[in-house]
């Protein structure tokens, strides 16, 4: 797999240090998951095909590039549908694919329960969306599903990637490219990122599962 594109910029780093304050209220942390959707999108969209046109301005005849295909944005539900908004600011025509996993608490498996993709996944360029890659088993199914409608080398955009997450989709799939904010340092033994941000979903929809903080 590529190495993961660590999106450095003061501006990310910023907003993400204000996500991984606990004291940080529900409405503010989406604002700033939203405006980190932008911003990373903005960094993973950098190498999409143009195609290249002439049309008339007010003054006279340019030459201009746009966006050759309309790329897919899959949010998996329901932490990624927060990047989701930031994502269509920057590609305002992209199709949007959902895709509903959640993690099993005691598992940690990757339980599917909602696909919305279209048809034409091959022709197309591929971004998931999702905050968090931990163990890596909600993003590589979500991968699998994709890859098995046909999607080609999509892009994994997310804000905080685990060593094991990485680990887990070079091995599964070694064809996607990470963009993230951060790669924090590990997993604890509840899975749950370290340093992280605790629980994105929860702090991103104000609802409450109880994060489970333990050091190991
Ligand atoms: O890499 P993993 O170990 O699979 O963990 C990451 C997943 O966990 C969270 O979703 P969660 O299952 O909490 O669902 P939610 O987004 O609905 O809260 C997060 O948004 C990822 O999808
Ligand atoms: O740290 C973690 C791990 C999985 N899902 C989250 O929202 N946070
Ligand atoms: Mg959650």
């Amino acid at each position: 797999m590529p190495e993961p594109l660590i999106v450095d910029h003061p501006a990310v780093q910023d907003r993400l240090a204000r996500l991984r304050d606990a004291s940080t209220p529900t409405p503010v942390f989406r604002r700033l998951v939203e405006e980190l959707g932008q911003l990373l999108a903005y960094e993973a969209t950098r190498d999409l095909p143009q195609t290249e046109l002439e049309l008339q301005t007010p003054v006279a005849l340019a030459k201009v590039r746009r966006i050759a295909t309309r790329p897919v944005a899959a949010p998996i539900l329901r932490a990624g549908l927060g990047l989701l908004p930031g994502f269509l600011a920057v590609v305002d025509d992209a199709v949007v694919a959902h895709l509903g996993f959640y993690r099993d608490p005691k598992t940690l498996a990757a339980i599917p329960y909602y696909a919305n993709l279209p048809d034409d996944l091959g022709q197309r360029d591929v971004f998931v969306l999702d905050p968090m890659l931990a163990t890596g088993h909600s993003g590589s199914a979500a991968l699998s599903l994709l890859a098995q409608r046909g999607a080609k080398a999509p892009v994994f955009v997310c804000i905080i990637a685990a060593p094991e997450g990485l680990a887990t989709l070079a091995r599964v799939h070694p064809d996607v490219r990470v963009v993230t904010a951060a790669v924090d340092e590990r997993l604890n033994d509840h899975g749950y990122i370290v340093p992280g941000l605790g629980d994105a979903g929860d702090r991103m929809f104000g609802s409450t599962s109880s994060v489970p903080s333990s050091s190991g």
